[in-house]
């Protein structure tokens, strides 16, 4: 399966359609946040499985295990191939989420990209989902290894801040694709260097011929 996720992080079903037809020579999944989901939540879902592709919806589920629990697989019900819970939400809510049966993939937020952190404290949320049974984890760039050392080579891990070129933005933990995935990145989720490109199709082919290569 191709390494980049692209987030779809526009409020329109039209345009996140022909972003998907655009960029499906390069991409296998698309992420849905907040942001889309609130405008075409379930369609959105549909339209992306019936292109062939996988969709990762990243709603960063955060509350109580109870609630976790059900929106876990009402995720399985849609039939994505991986959600989000935060791994903040402790032992207690993680356990909840994994024991789901047949469930997704899950992956626990450790630190988001925007913030300034210590990579212990990434490591320390990292090795909780992992005892929790969670399948792997979002972490930036600039901890894969450290979080592949800790948690092997199986728990994956997934980056964004990733940036083509030098940007100035929210995202603070970043690096470019070529170095994300020579560290070990299990994927790399893409939002605006494509979205934003005068060319999506193009800055998505680019981004992939630069990952290839390695
Ligand atoms: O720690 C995190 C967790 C999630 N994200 C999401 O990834 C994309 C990144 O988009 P860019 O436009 O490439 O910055 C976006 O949907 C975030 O919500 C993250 O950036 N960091």
């Amino acid at each position: 399966m191709n390494k980049i996720i692209l987030a779809l992080d526009v409020c329109d079903f039209k345009k996140a359609e022909k972003l998907v037809k655009e960029t499906s020579s390069y991409i296998d999944v698309y992420k849905v946040g907040p942001i889309l989901f609130l405008w075409s939540g379930k369609e959105i879902v549909k339209m992306i499985k019936d292109s062939g592709k996988e969709v990762f919806l990243d709603l960063k589920f955060h509350d109580i295990p109870a609630t976790v629990k059900r929106s876990v697989e009402s995720a399985k019900e849609l039939g994505v191939f991986s959600l989000t819970v935060h791994s903040a939400g402790g032992e207690e809510m993680l356990k909840a989420a994994a024991a789901v049966e047949n469930r997704p993939r899950i992956w626990a937020v450790t630190v988001l990209t925007s913030q300034i952190t210590v990579p212990q404290e990434v490591i320390k949320r990292a090795k909780l989902a992992k005892t929790c049974g969670i399948d792997g984890v979002i972490s930036s760039p600039l901890e894969i290894g450290l979080i592949k050392k800790e948690c092997g080579k199986e728990f994956n891990v997934i980056t964004p801040g990733i940036r083509p070129a030098k940007t100035d933005d929210d995202q603070k933990r970043v690096s470019t694709p070529e170095v994300a995935v020579k560290e070990g990145a299990d994927f790399i989720v893409i939002g605006r260097p494509i979205l934003e490109a005068v060319n999506p199709a193009e800055a998505a082919k680019s981004i992939y011929g630069s990952i290839i290569k390695n």
